[in-house]
């Protein structure tokens, strides 16, 4: 065996996993009580999704990893602190796609772990403030919405701002029976879709107002990615088979058209939405987490192919550089802000056939996180992943996201059903949660 075949000791990494969440948890706890975004460096916080104004976003993209994990107490002290402090009725406008993943998604997962009615309640409030935004001519969302007055801001969106909200807004409709959430969420997926080109493919910015396009560019990273991502889990989480038609149908497209390989690599390309002529070669490490939608959708050949084409990005460079050309093997940009999207398609991967493969990309993903994020009171963004060179910031997705893959996969979870379960775009658990012990 080279050492890189070596034997693992999975359930060890599983707990080195618990040991660094329980470490940044407290110095979030000790420095950052209630903030949005910590500053791992400085020991500061920034607020995220409101301009001057702290919802407590990282206590609450964290809980359902805190539970997950068993850090019970931890998970007490946060439920704590939303029912005594959170309060939305705020004068300040959001992004309707930032608030809906992390905070409809992180409350509803939270409520979801420990059934307390206050954060279903919490999780109603807060869709209601958001749903102002889908109420246009063609059901496709504003981007920003101001959570107090419901003012609107900005038609010109794209397919992820209108279309990452059914598995959310679904399971809202579901836990009260109130069905406008699933109806705002399935209009604006719709709305998108039946917008699509004669060969089947979106562009990524259009006018919420007319459903004009704006751009004529068709990618399947940002601003595109989450939209197909939600096409299926409309069909994994709620059973609609209209979702399951349009993510075949976008799919089928997308591996027809913008698919390519490159001395033995698999990539996709950006291309023109109506032609199908390719734009660039230039690869969205946010894109790395469609492998493992491929194959949860059917396409398991091109998803581990897709997905080994960034893991060799990653032996080379240790940490993915956000932006990377096949055609140069250069990075086009060098930061990197504790980006979640392999680990996320490793762990997709690993769940559908449990081989030790992808579970070897999340482990190269931790341990360079350990090597070089790792900061004074937490993990930090890069600001050059060459001369890994830190930045001072924590989002708060990597609360929810990679920590919980990594521990799903490494640490075999008694609180969490492999067989049937639901994660979001946000690693948001809303199916596969069991109770303690
Ligand atoms: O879908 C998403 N896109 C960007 C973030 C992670 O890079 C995160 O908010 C989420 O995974
Ligand atoms: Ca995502």
């Amino acid at each position: 065996l080279g050492v890189d075949e070596a034997e693992v000791d999975w359930t060890a990494l599983g707990e080195d996993v618990k040991a660094e969440m329980r470490w940044a948890w407290a110095n979030y706890r000790d420095h950052a009580w209630g903030k949005d975004d910590f500053l791992p460096v400085s020991g500061g916080s920034r607020s995220f999704p409101l301009r001057d104004h702290h919802l407590g976003l990282s206590l609450i993209e964290a809980m359902d990893t805190l539970w997950l994990m068993g850090l019970d107490a931890e998970f007490a002290d946060a439920l704590g602190w939303v029912k005594a402090a959170l309060d939305f009725d705020v004068d300040g406008e959001v992004s309707v796609f930032e608030t809906s993943i992390r905070l409809v998604g992180g409350l509803l997962s939270a409520h979801l772990a420990c059934n307390d009615p206050a954060l279903l309640a919490k999780a109603r409030d807060l869709a209601d403030r958001l749903l102002p935004a889908f109420d246009t001519p063609t059901g496709i969302p504003y981007r920003y919405v101001n959570l107090k007055t419901g003012a609107v801001r900005d038609p010109a969106t794209n397919p992820a701002e209108t279309g990452t909200y059914i598995p959310e807004y679904g399971t809202l409709s579901r836990l009260t029976g109130d069905t406008r959430y699933r109806e705002a969420a399935d209009h604006a997926l719709g709305a998108m879709y039946d917008r699509r080109s004669r060969i089947g493919l979106l562009a990524d910015k259009i006018d919420a107002r007319t459903g004009e396009w704006l751009s004529r560019r068709a990618t399947i990273g940002p601003p595109s990615d989450s939209f197909y991502e939600y096409c299926w889990d409309g069909w994994q989480l709620l059973g609609d088979p209209g979702c399951k038609t349009m993510y075949d149908t976008l799919t089928a497209a997308i591996l027809a058209h913008q698919a390519v390989r490159h001395k033995g690599a698999f990539w996709f390309v950006d291309v023109d939405f109506e032609t199908g002529a390719r734009l660039s070669t230039e690869q969205d490490e946010l894109a790395s987490f469609y492998g493992g939608l491929l194959a949860q959708g059917g396409a398991a050949a091109e998803g581990a192919a897709y997905t080994r084409a960034w893991a060799a990005v990653q032996d080379r460079f240790g940490i993915l550089p956000e932006g990377y050309d096949y055609a140069t093997g250069q990075p086009t940009a060098r930061t990197n802000s504790l980006r979640p999207e392999l680990a996320d398609a490793a762990f997709n991967l690993w769940l559908l056939d449990r081989s030790d493969e992808w579970r070897r990309i999340g482990r190269a993903h931790y341990l360079a996180m350990k090597r070089w994020n790792k900061a004074r009171f937490g993990y930090t963004d890069m600001a050059d992943v060459v001369t890994r060179r830190q930045a001072d910031h924590c989002p708060g997705y990597w609360w929810s996201e990679q920590m919980k893959y990594y521990y799903l996969m490494f640490a075999d979870c008694p609180r969490f059903d492999y067989r049937d379960n639901y994660l979001s775009t946000e690693g948001n658990v809303l199916k596969g949660l069991l109770g303690p012990d």
